[in-house]
């Protein structure tokens, strides 16, 4: 297998077939529902809040709500679909989550995405969650995860999973990799191409992108969606606390499995960063989508599938070549 990541790869243009790049269309589509964009902001407690969902949801974006507010999800999921909106919720495995997903089918409440969030889907807690979520609620679309080999991706799928999450240990705030040995951390490009080629239903990539043109490097290498978390940190609507130092603002992003997170220092596989404050998040959400328009260009196209195609070089660590961004 070649081992690569985001920052050795380029990808190749292919002649423009368009006049202007605002002819490109960079709508997906997941779980029978178009997106206006392959992207969807990590489900933690840092990047999303129940305002941010709403304002993406009613913007055509997808989203996924985080679990860490539990008691919170049945009220959450009824004001989303009240406004005609969908409801994209987050579930662990711990006996209680076989309640809620009871609960939800007793009161015949159905989340349109439920995505099942553990450090290392590869296993037995996972399928059998979402045997019990497909047994419940048949109708929601089920996103497992995480994983981080062909192997896991089609254990899940044969479980019933609608999708799977690529993605251990490459996240801006993981420290699994340091703490365990273990993850796809520094090759997580190389991961999800493995793991695309074994896949027979959409792949969210996740962790790892520090570039808009990494949205379009996971679609080339068999991405269906890419999760962000690091990029949609620090904006003035991002849950989390903001400093001032030396008349910097600066905004807090936290691993999920961080000691701020999980109120206590007990298997903690994640630390805090503070990011310098970045303005709106619509700003960063438009600027990415005028670079992936741009990248659909570049690939010969008008829509994503066209990257899908397009040849690429790998050459260690060459697309700053000693520049900044
Ligand atoms: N994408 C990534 O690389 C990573 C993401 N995370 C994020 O951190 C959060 C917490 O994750 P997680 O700790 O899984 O969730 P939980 O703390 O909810 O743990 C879920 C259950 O799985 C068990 N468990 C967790 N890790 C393992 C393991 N390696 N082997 C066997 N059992 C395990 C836990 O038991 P017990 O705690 O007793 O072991 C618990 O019963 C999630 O939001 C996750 O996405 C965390 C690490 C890596
Ligand atoms: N190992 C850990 N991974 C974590 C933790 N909290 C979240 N995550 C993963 O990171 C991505 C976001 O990555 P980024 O590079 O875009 O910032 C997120 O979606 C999770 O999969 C954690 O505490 N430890």
């Amino acid at each position: 297998m070649k081992v690569f990541d985001y920052e050795d790869v380029q990808l190749i243009p292919n002649k423009c077939i368009v006049s202007s790049r605002s002819e490109c269309d960079t709508t997906v589509s997941l779980g029978g529902h178009e997106f206006r964009l392959p992207v969807v902001p990590a489900n933690m407690q840092t990047i999303i809040d129940e305002t941010i969902a709403e304002k993406l949801a009613s913007n055509g974006y997808f989203y996924i709500m985080h679990r860490f507010k539990e008691a919170e999800r049945i009220g959450f999921i009824k004001n989303m679909q009240s406004k005609g909106l969908i409801a994209s919720i987050s579930v662990g495995v711990k006996p209680l989550e076989y309640s809620f997903i009871e609960e939800l089918a007793a009161k015949k409440i159905t989340p349109e995405f439920i995505t099942i969030d553990i450090a290392h889907g590869h296993s037995n807690a996972v399928i059998q969650m979402i045997q019990h979520i497909k047994c419940y609620l048949p109708d929601s679309f089920v996103i497992a995860g995480n994983v981080g080999t062909p192997e896991a991706v089609r254990e899940l799928e044969n479980a019933g999973a609608d999708a799977t999450k690529v993605g251990i240990g490459p996240g801006k705030v993981c420290i699994t990799k340091i703490k365990t040995g273990f993850g796809t951390g520094g090759w997580q490009l190389a991961a999800l191409r493995w793991c695309a080629k074994a896949a027979r239903k959409p792949i969210i990539a996740d962790g790892g992108i520090r570039t808009n043109g990494d949205v379009a490097k996971s679609i080339r290498f068999g991405g269906t969606m890419v999760m962000i978390g690091s990029l949609f940190a620090g904006h003035e609507e991002s849950p989390g606390e903001t400093k001032e130092e030396n008349g910097i603002l600066y905004k807090e992003y936290f691993g999920s499995a961080s000691e701020y997170q999980k109120g206590e220092k007990k298997n903690v596989e994640g630390k805090k960063i503070w990011l310098e404050h970045k303005g709106k998040f619509a700003d960063t959400l438009i600027e990415m989508q005028q670079d992936l328009q741009s990248s659909i260009s570049y690939a010969g196209g008008k829509d994503l599938e066209a990257i899908r195609k397009v040849d690429y070089v790998i050459v260690k660590n060459s697309i700053f070549n000693g520049d900044t961004i």
